[in-house]
């Protein structure tokens, strides 16, 4: 990107790192990630404005502690060391740090010590709660180094060299816990390193294009599979943009997409952007591979197949297809080049995916670099309508991992029918992007009920509605109880076959957010 201002961070494995790099992207400068060892030829090639350094699950003094390249401190660039960073620093430079007699995990009350660049604007307090999580501590400062602020366990919370703009900090700033986290952020961008803000949704929009021009020669065609998702339809728009007609976006309606949602999609994109949009009806291919198939993984797995299956013949036929074009974003690329220390947890997730080493094309992938915040940012922009923005996300299994057990043409049916109801109340509530993502789930089974002095023995729905910012951990969502009544209501009168509804109260962990 042609940005001027750049911070890269040094990962040294914390589960924080990604929150930094958002955090400080949101303060409108250019923020990336590598990991800690990466070399000071490659580093020094990025021609950073500034580093942070990331806090790590290991101890300075422990044998295999993650180091750096002692050459980033001659490099005259402005220092944030956060946690494991400012531990290391004070290590490297000559202080003490030991495991400390008190540790300290979650809120504590910080006391400023002395004034600092960093502290600037916080009005008269004299001190913030804050965020902290460690065991070790810096127990004296390095030579040169100024303490900046303590808490009631911690002598040293907070220290720094306001000559060489170098600072440390033991708590967590970007986590939102930490009272004024971001304007401590805010200034160590903005007062210590002297940074402007020149990243922003509508200078990538324009470099981005400018670089799909200059990457993808005039005579070649691109592919991308579009599933109206957010991901896809943002990596279209800004192809189209970009390179027109050449762009071929392929839908496959594989039989298990919600009500109505190839037409609407392919008539929403179509109306407003006027994309070449073939939209291939596999529904038959799929449901009779998903024939009588009950167990979760084997179902991901056949559409999974069969969706390459059917993606590979309509991009071969399209001639001097020599891209594929891909919606990767940038946790994904993280995942890759984050520093994994030997306690990191490493989360890994399903996808449609698998295309590009079987079908021998070059990758186009505009949002690498980008958060999902950022992407809904850049669709506004794009002037995609709001129903795609906002969509809750939809799993490329679809409708297939929500009927539970063996799927049937009737099965769907009965789901997609619930399901509608839930998406239109939703809505008519507006707690549809209040939530994460609602929908509903058939379950296996069936059970009695009473209707108009009939006994019935039919279908059970749950209703699943979850609160999260990832999807990585989840709660389910606090809807009112009127709300959940005009659906269960809804649904057991409007769609036959079903008697009984229930909403599921579990978080994630220990479950998870789909059922299958
Ligand atoms: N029915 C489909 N037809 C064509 N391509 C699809 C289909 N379903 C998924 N894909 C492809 O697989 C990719 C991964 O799907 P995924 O659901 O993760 O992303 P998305 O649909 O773009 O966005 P979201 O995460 O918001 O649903 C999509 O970006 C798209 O390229
Ligand atoms: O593209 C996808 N392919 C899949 O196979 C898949 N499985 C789950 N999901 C979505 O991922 C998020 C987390 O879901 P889980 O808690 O069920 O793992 C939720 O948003 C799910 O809807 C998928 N998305
Ligand atoms: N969160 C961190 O960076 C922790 C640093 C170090 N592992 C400690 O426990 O003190
Ligand atoms: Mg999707």
């Amino acid at each position: 990107m042609q940005v001027q201002n750049k911070v890269i961070i040094l990962d040294f494995g914390s589960q924080y790192t990604q929150l930094i790099a958002r955090r400080i992207r949101e303060s409108g400068i250019y923020s990336e990630i590598h990991p800690c060892t990466v070399s000071l030829e490659d580093l020094k090639a990025m021609q950073p404005s500034a580093l942070v350094l990331s806090g790590g699950p290991s101890s300075v003094a422990g044998e295999e502690s993650p180091q750096v390249d002692q050459g980033v401190f001659q490099l005259g660039l402005p220092i944030l060391g956060i946690c494991y960073g400012m531990q290391l620093m004070a290590h490297l430079f000559g202080g003490q740090v030991e495991p400390a007699r008190n540790r300290e995990y979650g809120r504590a009350s910080f006391e400023f010590v002395s004034d600092c660049p960093l502290w600037e604007g916080l009005g008269d307090k004299d001190g913030l709660t804050v965020w902290m999580s460690h065991g070790d501590t810096v127990l004296t400062p390095p030579p040169g180094f100024e303490v900046l602020g303590r808490t009631s366990s911690v002598e040293i919370a907070a220290v720094g060299d306001s000559q060489q703009k170098i600072y440390g900090l033991q708590f967590h700033p970007e986590v939102a816990h930490t009272e004024e986290g971001y304007r401590i952020l805010h200034n160590f961008l903005f007062k210590v390193a002297g940074l402007v803000p020149d990243w922003s949704m509508t200078s990538f929009i324009q470099d981005c294009i400018q670089e799909i021009r200059e990457m993808i020669p005039d005579d070649e065609q691109v592919v991308c599979g579009l599933s109206g998702g957010i991901d896809s339809t943002v990596v279209a728009v800004l192809l189209h943009k970009a390179i027109g007609k050449r762009l071929h976006c392929i839908l496959v309606d594989n039989g298990v997409l919600r009500h109505n949602e190839a037409l609407e999609v392919v008539e929403s994109l179509t109306k407003h952007f006027d994309l070449n949009l073939k939209h291939v009806e596999a529904q038959d291919l799929f449901l009779s591979r998903l024939h009588g198939v009950k167990d979760p993984e084997e179902k991901r797995k056949i559409i999974g197949h069969t969706f390459i299956e059917v993606f590979e013949k309509e991009a071969k036929s399209i001639p001097d297809v020599k891209w594929l074009a891909q919606g990767t974003l940038y946790p994904d690329v993280i995942e890759s080049v984050s520093f994994k220390g030997p306690s990191a947890v490493i989360k890994s997730h399903h996808n449609v995916g698998g295309l590009p080493e079987k079908m021998d094309l070059k990758l186009v992938e505009p949002l690498r670099e980008l958060f999902k915040d950022e992407v809904r940012k850049v669709a506004v922009e794009l002037g995609i309508p709001d129903t795609i923005v906002w969509r809750h996300p939809f799993p490329g299994p679809g409708l297939a991992i929500r009927v539970i057990g063996t799927i049937t043409p009737e099965r769907l049916e009965i789901l997609r029918k619930s399901d509608r109801i839930v998406q239109n109340e939703l809505f008519a509530s507006n707690w549809y992007t209040r939530v994460w993502q609602g929908f509903a789930v058939l379950l296996p089974l069936k059970t009695v009920g009473v209707m108009g002095d009939e006994r019935t023995y039919e279908h059970v729905v749950a209703l699943r509605i979850v609160d999260s910012i990832d999807a990585m951990t989840a709660d389910w969502s606090r809807i009112p109880p009127e709300i959940l009544a005009r659906i269960s209501n809804r649904i057991i009168n409007e769609v036959q076959g079903v008697n009984r509804v229930v909403f599921d109260i579990s978080s994630k962990p220990p479950s998870t957010i789909e059922w299958e």
